[in-house]
């Protein structure tokens, strides 16, 4: 089904990694009815706010990604604000999508979902089958309820609410703070950092042994829509490149595409986290979609938007 160009979708989170990429591919393809808030304009996390907001505003269709987001220091310090603020958002419009007539909505959930032991490549299937990382368990259950609460309201009351859920994402608007961001990002500024200073080291966290997948965000955007227009089935469907690389194997790719000359130094009290997090996108690639940037060219642009947008 394609979606009509003039209809009303409301994009939660545009400013965020996944939101902005979702919004420049929307506007790419001549979508021109887009909904959009600012945190600070509409807090997703106060019941009152967000169905007030929908009941003036009525969207067609809602694309879920805002959400409390962070790398594994960031979930593994702050477990009560990843739990209570995501199941609040996510509760809130999921709630409101379905009672103010909303047509389709997409929820994102994330790669962490599964058990931290799941046979790999993870199928869809491997979802509550065995225990969580304990790093970010809080955050996962939280996402783990909003798949299920799309798949309630679909059982109950037919409403046609699609979970995706992306692997390990980098791109413009990643967050690059030195501590609660994610891997890609968080080497990135440190190791242009140490190479602005002539520092003859960096640190990076971990063993470098743990194995991670990552897709760039504007391929994930790309699949958002996919699915929208073209999947409306009760189970999550995966999201991912297909290809893993160990963080070492990232750190030095990292350092290349940076022009880093020094060495690389791990700090083994920070925590490596899941061992390995491959995932099955046999679903995904079934309905027809697959991946286009390697992550050598996208690590390229990120470096590139990052020169241009971020740095001081
Ligand atoms: N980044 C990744 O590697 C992955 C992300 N995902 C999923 O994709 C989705 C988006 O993640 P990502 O884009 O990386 O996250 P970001 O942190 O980049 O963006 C999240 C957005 O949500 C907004 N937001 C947060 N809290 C509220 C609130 N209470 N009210 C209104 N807006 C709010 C943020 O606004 P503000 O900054 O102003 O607070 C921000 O614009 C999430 O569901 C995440 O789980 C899944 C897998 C991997
Ligand atoms: C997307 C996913 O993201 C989180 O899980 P994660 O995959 O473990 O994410 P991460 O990117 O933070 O770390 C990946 C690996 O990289 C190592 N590592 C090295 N050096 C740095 C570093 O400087 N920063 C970070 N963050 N990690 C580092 C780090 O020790 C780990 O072994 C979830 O909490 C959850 O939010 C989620 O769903």
């Amino acid at each position: 089904m394609s979606i009509d160009k003039s209809a009303k979708i409301y994009v939660a989170g545009h400013r965020g990694l996944v939101g902005s990429a979702v919004v420049r591919k929307l506007q790419s393809l001549g979508f021109s009815n887009l909904l959009l808030r600012t945190h600070s304009d509409l807090d997703l996390t106060v019941q009152s706010s967000v169905d007030a907001f929908f009941a003036a505003e009525k969207p067609q269709y809602v694309i879920l990604a805002a959400a409390k987001v962070g790398g594994i220091y960031a979930n593994n310090t702050y477990p009560a604000d990843f739990i209570t603020i995501n199941l609040q958002i996510q509760t809130n419009v999921i709630t409101s999508s379905f009672s103010h007539g909303v047509k389709k909505l997409l929820f994102l959930g994330s790669s962490c979902i599964y058990p931290k032991f799941a046979p790999q490549p993870i199928p869809e299937s491997a979802l509550l089958t065995g225990p969580l990382e304990p790093t970010n368990e809080w955050y996962a259950i939280a996402k783990i309820a909003g798949i299920k609460m799309c798949q309630a309201y679909r059982l109950q009351f037919g409403f046609d609410a699609i979970s995706a859920m992306p692997t390990n994402l980098y791109g413009p608007n990643d967050n690059f703070h030195p501590e609660n961001s994610h891997v890609l990002p968080a080497l990135l500024r440190r190791f242009h950092e140490a190479k602005v200073r002539g520092d003859e080291r960096v640190v990076v966290w971990g063993s470098g042994t743990p194995l991670r997948e990552f897709l760039h965000v504007d391929d994930l955007a790309d699949a958002v829509v996919f699915l929208l227009e073209n999947y409306s089935g009760l189970g999550h469907v995966n999201v991912g490149s297909g290809k893993e690389v160990s963080i070492k194997e990232l750190a030095e790719l990292v350092k290349e595409v940076v022009g880093f000359e020094g060495e690389l130094v791990w700090d083994s009290t920070k925590p490596d986290g899941t061992p390995r997090k491959l995932m099955d996108n046999s679903m995904i690639e079934s309905l027809g979609w697959k991946p286009k940037i390697s992550l050598k060219d996208g690590l390229g642009g990120t470096y590139k938007w990052y020169l241009e947008n971020v740095r001081q």
